[in-house]
């Protein structure tokens, strides 16, 4: 058991990307407000890119939270010196784990050999090897799952070839699972589909599921009252802890530590001069990049709509040779004030600013979470992975909108007119009572009570941060 004079060392190994970065550094300053020391371990690259943009430390410095502490440390990983050019998601994956072992293991060790040996890791999706880094080491672990249970139960039972998914010579089977709604052959995450865009990244999720059984618990990013049926049934396979909404909690902790990629343009004043529930909000995360000719379509939807909006168009991916968007000349004409495109935005503030009424969303699992907590009905767009199932279920199961996508494998585009009429729908309700705001309504209020005091998800981080103690 560690003594008072020196407090568990959580690691926790984050892939890099920002939809992975903003969970782990939430659950991570809640950890150090309990007097832990965190450490937040990430690939070299982009430790560098979120160094550029926004407040965090490298090296040994320490930013104190409460009685404990947050450090940022990065390991090697090689790809910056690969010619963008060259530069592919095979490559990308293959290179990490190449570089990104030895390094991993290196500064785990010198972490022992300065005294402040780790305690205990937690380890992210995407990211199989540190799962043997954490074994060779004899460290134990456990798992941060950043996306729904339901998309965990689907992985998990995928791996474990329980249910028939669908296959290149039955690609359009429904898929049935325990607990779950039916599901058509484009709701379940996309990496799982036999035309297997996506290969690289599905292969290192689902050998993640091999490897999982030592970790002695899984933390997810969600609450119990939002998927009580399906946590209930996979706990009883996995130990599971649902401890979100993360993001409220570590809103609570009003600590100046951002890990965003891009430095979040203010758009306060803006907003503030708006009316309640009046704004669409348009964002597709960090990576999805919509075809040129689908943003010009969404771009009359709005401008039609006579909605004012904010839109965030990031600028074009570093590796992966995306193309710059913009909007046609004619709409950037028309809308004036009514609307304002930013390269970033601080989400979680713009979320829950009043004068957002709805939320165009790709639909990843951190915006669906932050949508829902805030009480922000959403306009689903999702294009692939994850963003597809967590679409059927805003819609379909939370109610809190409609969808306008089947994801990128059905490659249709969306007009104009759809997008007016659906933005119409959600932001007014259409005819009688706004039920999708309700709806979205009543889960803010679950989720604020699941993280307040005696809540599903404090109990849980509780019992976790005694598990941890007791290491
Ligand atoms: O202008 C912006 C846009 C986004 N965000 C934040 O960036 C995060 C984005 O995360 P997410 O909504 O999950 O989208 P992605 O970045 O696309 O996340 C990837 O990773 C997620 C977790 O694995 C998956 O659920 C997604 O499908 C996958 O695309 C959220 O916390 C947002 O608040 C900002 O702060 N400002």
């Amino acid at each position: 058991m560690a003594s008072k004079q020196s407090p568990s060392h959580v690691f926790l190994v984050c892939y890099p990307g920002q939809g992975h970065i903003n969970p782990t550094l939430r659950l991570a300053k809640k950890l150090a407000a309990e007097g832990l020391l965190v450490t937040l371990c990430t690939a070299a690259h982009f430790g560098q890119t979120l160094q550029k943009a926004g407040s965090i430390l490298g090296g040994d410095q320490c930013t104190p939270v409460g009685n404990g502490f947050i450090r940022f440390q990065f390991f090697e990983d090689g790809i910056v010196e690969i010619n963008p050019k060259d530069m592919n998601l095979d490559r990308f994956v293959a290179q990490l784990e190449l570089s990104g072992r030895p390094s991993l293991v290196d500064l785990i060790k010198k972490q022992t050999a300065e005294n402040r040996p780790v305690s205990c890791m937690i380890l992210n999706p995407f990211f199989p090897w540190t799962y043997d880094v954490a074994e060779e080491l004899q460290i134990p672990f456990a798992v941060l799952w950043v996306q729904s249970c339901a998309v965990f139960s689907i992985y998990c039972h995928y791996f474990h070839k329980s249910v028939p998914f669908p296959t290149e010579i039955d690609p359009t089977i429904d898929v049935q699972l325990p607990i779950l709604p039916l599901l058509k052959n484009d709701e379940i995450p996309s990496f799982l589909h036999p035309k297997k865009t996506y290969g690289v990244l599905g292969k290192a999720m689902l050998s993640q599921f091999g490897k999982l059984s030592p970790a002695f618990c899984v933390l997810i990013d969600t609450f119990e009252e939002l998927e009580k049926e399906i946590i209930n049934y996979m706990s009883k396979i996995i130990p599971l802890k649902p401890i979100g909404p993360l993001f409220l909690n570590s809103q609570k902790l009003e600590i100046e530590v951002s890990v965003d990629c891009l430095k979040a343009e203010d758009c306060m004043d803006w907003l503030n001069s708006k009316p309640p529930q009046s704004v669409v909000y348009v964002s597709f995360g960090s990576v999805v990049f919509l075809k040129q000719e689908q943003i010009d379509e969404i771009a009359y939807g709005l401008c039609n709509s006579g909605f004012s909006f904010l839109w965030v168009l990031k600028p074009p991916s570093e590796f992966f040779g995306k193309q710059r968007q913009t909007l046609p000349e004619e709409v950037v004409e028309k809308i004036g004030e009514r609307g304002k495109i930013v390269q970033w935005s601080s989400q979680e503030r713009v979320l829950s600013h009043e004068s957002i009424g709805c939320f165009v969303t790709h639909c990843g699992w951190n915006s669906s979470v932050e949508a829902i907590a805030n009480g922000v009905p959403v306009v689903a767009f999702p294009q692939w992975g994850d963003q597809v199932t967590n679409a059927k279920f805003l819609v379909e199961e939370y109610g809190v909108g409609v969808s306008l996508s089947r994801g990128v494998e059905v490659n249709e585009l969306v007009t104009r007119d759809e997008i007016e009429r659906c933005l119409s729908d959600v932001m007014t309700g259409g005819s009688g009572e706004n039920v999708f705001r309700q709806n979205a309504l009543k889960w803010k209020k679950a989720a604020a009570a699941a993280v307040a005091d005696g809540g599903s998800s404090t109990r849980n981080f509780q019992d976790f941060v005694d598990k941890i103690r007791q290491i």
